[in-house]
């Protein structure tokens, strides 16, 4: 699972191709030499780099955790202390003069806690918010921080219908098959809308006990297919008792991991611009890979703060998010 090395997309509709080259900054026991750009300068400049983002990315987990109400130390503990891993990738974006809008990175949002992010001066990154693209302000002179899935996970998504809208609906076997969500386990193809019913437990006979296709709350009720509620589409219910209502609200909303429910992760994406390459480096910050984590002790405080999500150990959280596996 080490994603370390060089990749390049190519992107067929353009003709394009985008170049990522990914290796780890911090902690030096686990950097790669021989990955590096084979360049003493560079390797200077990377080693001062990750010294500062390191104490940046540790100052603004103080704070964050302040907010939660934490010690200070908090998530930094909880993401495994001193064996936390910083890895850079090197995002290169050719000129792209095809369309008006074309992305070079679609929407996502980053696996880990942290992502620290320069570019050079031409703009693209792009964050989702209220319904809308947002342009982020390119500069020079400052560090992009993005917040993201292993603080809080966002479920629903609002982005990822938004680019498919823009970017794919030209393209008609993908229109036919487009799976929302991406639940590659459920295969689900996107409905208009969803109705929920209460069905009783007789009807196991005929919907087959599949633990994909079906999620059990309480004892006297089956709800069928909430992957088609997380996928953003409008969702009707008729009337539930508390506890199915509660697991409905729930998952109907943002799922959270490690804060427990208190930080949003940040839908973003990458546009290439028509005349000018663009670059970008983020720092992704990371678990060592064995690390286990979830929701931290501190914020769990009784039945209101029960944790939302089962532990993980970094690796399997990591491969099911790359693989855009369920994490429940
Ligand atoms: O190029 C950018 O500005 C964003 C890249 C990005 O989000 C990523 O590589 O995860
Ligand atoms: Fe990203």
């Amino acid at each position: 699972m080490d994603v370390e090395g060089y990749r390049t997309k190519f992107k067929k509709d353009l003709d394009a191709l985008v170049d990522h080259l990914f290796h780890r900054i911090w902690p030096p026991s686990r950097v790669s030499y021989r990955i590096w750009p084979k360049n003493l300068t560079y390797r200077e400049v990377n080693e001062e780099y990750a010294s500062h983002i390191k104490k940046l990315s540790e100052k603004i987990m103080e704070w964050l955790s302040e907010r939660l109400g934490l010690r200070r130390e908090a998530l930094k503990e909880g993401l495994g202390g001193e064996a936390v891993e910083y890895l850079m990738k090197i995002n290169y974006y050719p000129p792209c003069s095809d369309q008006d809008l074309v992305v070079g990175a679609p929407v996502h949002t980053d696996v880990g806690p942290i992502t620290f992010l320069v570019a050079n001066e031409v703009s693209g990154l792009q964050a989702f918010k209220d319904n809308h693209w947002i342009d982020t302000k390119c500069t020079t002179s400052g560090i992009i921080v993005i917040i993201s899935d292993q603080f809080r996970e966002k479920r629903s998504t609002d982005a990822e219908k938004d680019e498919k809208k823009t970017v794919e609906m030209k393209d008609e076997e993908k229109k036919q098959n487009v799976v929302y969500g991406k639940q590659q386990e459920q295969q689900i193809k996107k409905p208009v809308v969803c109705g929920i019913a209460s069905l009783g437990y007789d009807h196991i006979e005929i919907l087959g006990n599949n633990k994909k296709l079906l999620h059990y709350f309480g004892l006297n009720f089956i709800l069928i297919d909430l992957s088609v509620l997380l996928s953003g589409v409008p969702a009707f219910t008729m009337p539930q008792p508390d506890e199915a209502m509660s697991v409905l609200d729930e998952k109907a909303s943002e799922l959270e991991r490690m804060s427990n429910g208190k930080y949003k992760s940040a839908e973003h994406r990458a546009t290439m611009d028509k005349e000018k390459t663009r670059m970008s480096w983020p720092v992704f910050v990371e678990s060592s890979l064995d690390h286990e984590f979830g929701s931290l002790p501190e914020l769990i405080t009784g039945d209101d703060n029960a944790p939302k999500f089962k532990p993980f150990v970094y690796k399997d959280y990591k491969v099911r998010k790359l693989k855009k596996l369920a994490l429940d």
